[in-house]
């Protein structure tokens, strides 16, 4: 058989016009190779790991939009790896791809959880992420990970971050004494998070989590300013009251200009282990109507579970991947979350990065 050049090309033409996750603009770079074998066309795309979490579903978005505009043709895509190193943000010299507020408009609601449970659900899709709880009243994630400690650097040295099974994790938890109270005020929590995200060796993210101090009151609007944030996602449970809430830290955020990314209910719905019955202890539907009316992206529950809350105090948040009756509904949020920034940039796609000359 004699290879339909004509067509190869014309396929490349239209892999080209499919905007990458990470950049939104198209492919034609990252198209490793195109050709004939027998009846199919074997495609080969190379994707960062920033797409990492929805590599299946863009391959067989792909597949599906190529078979579309080729109805005689059958198509077989693989994605490879393609390295795309983050810049430096901002003023901070971050070097990270999206930096991730995870924010509630009050305590208690499951953000520190929704914040571990997205970054480890990242790193096991193959992403490299880091985790930064910047809970001031009460950080939690020493404690819903298991890792506990004091951080510490030398004069002018990097702060070597923790290490969370191959996530780098800083916390304001590690650099005060267990137990003390610390009164943040202005200056010194503009040192402290400044020193946190710019000071700390995070090596290069795909992602920057952080895990947000609860509420819309100073403490979390200047930090809101003071962050090199690409967006923020807000959790909230199915409670009146709670969504209340959430509305004001949706505000909170506009008003600073900060794109919210989208929006996850906690403790939708309740499992009985014993007769498999659910209850909705906290109501309903609530948030998931909210988010359609404002036109915020919904991003998923996480339903109201005793192991979940037992491998938070027993720092094992990573074992609720292996238990089905949480851990797909874990996994969804962040394919959610990674396909909502994908949708972003194709419709907002980045300038590519000119050579420095000089
Ligand atoms: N879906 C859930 N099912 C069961 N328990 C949960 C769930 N989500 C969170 N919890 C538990 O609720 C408690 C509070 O959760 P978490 O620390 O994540 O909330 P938070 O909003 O970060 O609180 P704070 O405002 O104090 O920072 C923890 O003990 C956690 O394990």
């Amino acid at each position: 058989m004699t290879e339909n050049k004509e067509l190869l090309e014309q396929v490349r033409t239209a892999l080209g016009k499919i905007p990458d996750p990470e950049t939104g603009r198209g492919l034609s770079k990252q198209i490793l190779s195109v050709v004939e074998s027998g009846d199919t066309i074997e495609i080969k795309i190379g994707l960062t790991s920033f797409a990492a979490a929805i590599r299946d579903e863009f391959k067989a978005k792909v597949e599906s939009e190529l078979a579309n505009q080729f109805s005689d043709s059958t198509f077989n895509v693989q994605i490879d790896d393609f390295v795309r190193p983050p810049q430096p943000l901002g003023t901070v010299g971050l070097k990270c791809k999206a930096v991730i507020a995870i924010a509630a408009g009050k305590g208690g609601v499951g953000k520190s959880t929704a914040a571990t449970s997205l970054t480890i659900a990242l790193k096991r899709a193959g992403s490299s992420v880091g985790l930064l709880d910047a809970d001031v009243y009460g950080p939690s994630i020493p404690q819903l990970t298991g890792i506990r400690g004091r951080c510490a650097a030398g004069q002018g040295e990097k702060i070597e971050p923790m290490d969370f099974n191959g996530i780098p994790l800083m916390s304001i938890g590690y650099m005060i004494p267990p137990g003390e109270a610390v009164i943040w005020r202005g200056p010194m929590l503009h040192s402290a998070v400044t020193t946190f995200v710019r000071n700390t060796d995070w090596g290069e993210l795909d992602y920057l989590i952080i895990d947000m101090p609860p509420g819309t009151g100073d403490i979390a609007l200047s930090l809101s300013q003071l962050l090199p944030l690409t967006g923020s996602v807000i959790v909230c449970t199915p409670q009146e009251v709670a969504l209340i809430d959430a509305v004001k830290a949706v505000g909170m955020f506009r008003k600073v200009k900060i794109p919210v990314i989208g929006l996850i209910e906690n403790m939708s719905s309740f499992i009985c282990p014993d007769c498999s019955k659910s209850y909705d202890i906290f109501g309903k539907g609530g948030a998931k109507e909210y988010a359609q009316q404002d036109g915020i992206p919904f991003l998923g529950e996480i339903p109201l579970n005793i192991s979940l809350r037992q491998r938070g105090d027993a720092g094992k948040m990573v074992d609720n991947f292996d238990d089905e009756t949480v851990g797909p509904y874990l996994e969804r949020i962040a394919k959610s979350l990674v396909t909502t920034l994908a949708e972003n940039a194709a419709a907002n796609p980045t300038t590519p990065q000119l050579p420095v000359i000089g």
